[in-house]
């Protein structure tokens, strides 16, 4: 695809679009630098609306808004993160059912009056912010890109832990840039003036400008282009990129550098819910419950194992003393210890007690060791599936931003 030239001579013109209105709603916590735009609700949409255009089963006349009363989610229909989603979805037992792959819709068959969509990522934040999706599944990156800082969109859950990368400036590592290693000696290399602009191209127009002029830079232009970016400042089409970055490698086999203070936003997958839909459609909010509880559920669980002992001790207390004197035994809640019975002569007697902690996963073997140091044997570990808190800090702050 041939890239769109965006001139941007004077990146000061933007600080009077209205994209750079006061912060609103959008909020999560890995943003770096990232403004808040206000973008109203469109009004609800009459009949053929795009979802409804790509409907498997197409309505006579599409309902208006206020009419629909299924719930619907839109997942990535291409690229890395659609498997993902999907899997992830399944490890939470909410198995999508897709029967052909050229279908737009599925269903989760245990959340019965859920209807899946598969959509491309910006149109799944565009549909969420225009209520013809009520959910959605998307890198935090896509979300800002397209939101703008939208005051319809809700970030419910913002760390499904996968997509993890971060938008960055990178230039190359020789030439001209060779010295510069900061976004400062970047700012202030003579080079760009009115004239001759420092020259970016970009697949995410609103940050990329919006950084550059929150950065102080004066003389900008834009390039949009949507892939192999990395190739363009070797190609002379621009002299410097901003561009997701995972690993590294691509830029690293490209002669390209990040430089300090040039990461624009960190992100992963997120649940995103549109506003409206939550404060009206009915059965959004409990799904967005369900679908909250169990994605925490099973991402707390994740890093999580259980560890089971058995200790020789005088009483449950005894053994609780010894268990919890050790830094990494301390559990969820503290152990839960409990008397393993034995029949001896005839009688049943209480020689050993069971010890059950939960420990970080990564601090596994430190577990054990400290386990056996206190007279622990017979340890067995256990993957867990899903820890269920009392109440998800998701939901309550979920609430609050609702004012509900
Ligand atoms: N290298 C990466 N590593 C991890 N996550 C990434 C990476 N690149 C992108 N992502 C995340 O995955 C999302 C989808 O990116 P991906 O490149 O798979 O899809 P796409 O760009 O829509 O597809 P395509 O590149 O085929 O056009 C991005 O919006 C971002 O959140
Ligand atoms: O830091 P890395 O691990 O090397 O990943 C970064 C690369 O991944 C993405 O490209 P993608 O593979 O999606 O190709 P695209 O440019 O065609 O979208 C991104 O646009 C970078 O080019
Ligand atoms: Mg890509």
């Amino acid at each position: 695809m041939s890239p769109m030239l965006a001139t941007l001579p004077d990146v000061t013109a933007v600080l009077h679009s209205p994209s750079a209105s006061p912060p609103s709603g959008l909020r999560a916590p890995a943003a770096v630098g990232m403004g808040m735009a206000r973008t109203r609700f469109l009004a609800p949409r009459a009949a053929a609306s795009a979802a409804s255009a790509v409907s498997a089963k197409p309505a006579a006349v599409a309902p208006l808004y206020a009419d629909r009363t299924v719930v619907r989610i839109g997942l990535p229909s291409k690229g890395r993160m659609s498997e993902q989603t999907l899997s992830l979805l399944k490890s939470c037992q909410l198995s999508v059912r897709h029967l052909n792959p050229r279908q737009y819709t599925a269903d989760i068959p245990q959340v019965p009056n859920l209807e899946v969509w598969f959509q491309r990522p910006k149109d799944i934040v565009r549909k969420l912010q225009s209520g013809d999706l009520d959910l959605g599944i998307v890198g935090f990156d896509i979300v800002s890109e397209y939101g703008q800082g939208s005051d319809d969109l809700v970030v419910v859950h913002d760390a499904l832990e996968f997509g993890h990368c971060r938008l960055s400036l990178a230039v190359p590592k020789e030439g001209i840039f060779e010295n510069i290693n900061t976004l400062e000696d970047l700012a202030n290399m003579p080079e760009w003036t009115q004239e001759r602009p420092l020259r970016v191209v970009t697949g995410f127009g609103y940050l990329g400008e919006k950084f550059m002029r929150e950065n102080g830079f004066n003389h900008v232009s834009f390039l949009a282009g949507d892939g192999a970016l990395e190739s363009y400042p070797a190609m002379g089409m621009a002299d410097v990129i901003v561009d997701l970055v995972s690993s590294g490698t691509t830029l690293r086999e490209n002669n390209l550098k990040e430089i300090d203070g040039g990461v624009v936003l960190e992100s992963q997958a997120t649940l995103v819910a549109c506003r409206r839909s939550l404060h009206k459609r009915n059965g959004v909010l409990e799904i967005t419950h369900e679908m909250l509880e169990r994605l925490e559920a099973h991402l707390t669980a994740t890093g999580e194992i259980m560890v089971t002992a058995n200790m020789r001790g005088n009483s449950a207390e005894e053994v609780a003393e010894r268990v919890l004197s050790q830094t990494s035994l301390c559990g969820l809640q503290g152990p839960t210890i409990s008397p393993v019975y034995r029949s001896r002569d005839g009688k049943v007697a209480v020689e050993y007690y069971a010890i059950n902690v939960v420990v970080p996963q990564k601090s596994l073997y430190k577990s054990i060791q400290q386990l056996r140091s206190i007279g622990g044997s017979g340890v067995l570990v256990t993957k867990l599936t899903y820890i269920f808190d009392e109440e998800t800090p998701r939901w309550r702050k979920l609430l609050l931003e609702l004012g509900l």
